[in-house]
């Protein structure tokens, strides 16, 4: 049975690259209206979720179905680097993609404070900078669901506060919010729910504070408390990459 509200379903999803599996049995909902924040150790499956979520990969069991109002774009998606073609600038790079979807790149380019730099090459962009195109180029649209990986990776304190911001005001109007993130005491506060990950497997899923109550701390003790303390899977996988 699923629920009218939310707009993404991940059932029973398992994913293996040759031997290794990324991720196994992983069920989730992404309900309308709020923040899902996917966090894990590195190499703990968070990226291959959400691209399976965004439909950039397929799972090698199990289905992702979305259950959303009918949209143009149903679905924007920041990859965890994201790149743009050298020889333009932020506004055209920006122009291109809002084109295709009736927006206005002006108004994506302010929601993401590049607004300031609409002439620079893309290419002379900083880190941050490109994330934050990348970010603007996943709201164009305004697709009913947001697929973020590592929105606020590289940026400086503020922005990342910024970043964040967008992400909470997108659930507040309705969308779909599905983040990964390192930055724990960001997610803490903008999430409205926290799935855990190991080593491919959910080891948890609930509310912020519900997590929080397991040790009485910050969800990075909790965090700490709930992954194994073992890189040994991240190294042995990065070789057969
Ligand atoms: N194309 C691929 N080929 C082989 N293994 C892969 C591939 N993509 C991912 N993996 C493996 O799947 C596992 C999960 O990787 P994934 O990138 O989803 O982790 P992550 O939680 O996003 O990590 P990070 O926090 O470092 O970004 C890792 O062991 C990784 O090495």
């Amino acid at each position: 049975m699923t629920d009218k509200n939310t707009y993404l379903h991940a059932t029973d999803v398992h994913r293996t690259f040759g031997d290794v599996t990324a991720l196994s049995d992983v069920s989730i909902d992404i309900p309308a209206g709020s923040v899902v924040a996917l966090i894990g150790p590195n190499g703990s499956g968070k990226t291959t979720l959400l691209r399976i979520l965004a439909g950039l990969l397929a799972p090698s069991d199990g289905e992702v179905t979305y259950d959303g109002p009918d949209a143009t774009r149903p679905l924007g998606y920041l990859p965890q680097a994201p790149t743009f073609r050298p020889g333009f600038s932020t506004r055209e790079t920006i122009a291109f993609y809002a084109r295709l979807v009736d927006d206005d790149p002006d108004e994506l380019l302010d929601r993401v404070g590049l607004d300031r730099v609409p002439d620079r090459r893309v290419e002379a962009l900083s880190g941050g900078m490109t994330r934050l195109l990348g970010i603007a180029q996943a709201l164009a649209g305004d697709p009913p669901v947001l697929a973020l990986d590592e929105p606020a990776s590289g940026l400086d304190p503020g922005m990342s506060r910024r970043v964040f911001d967008i992400v909470e005001a997108l659930a507040e109007d309705g969308h779909s919010v599905v983040v990964t993130s390192h930055d724990l005491p960001l997610v803490e506060r903008a999430a409205d729910r926290v799935v855990v990950l190991d080593r491919g497997e959910v080891v948890a899923a609930d509310t912020p504070a519900a997590l929080r109550e397991r040790t009485g701390g910050p969800l990075h003790e909790t965090f700490t408390s709930l992954v194994e303390a073992d890189d040994s899977v991240a190294i042995r996988t990065e070789a057969t990459r």
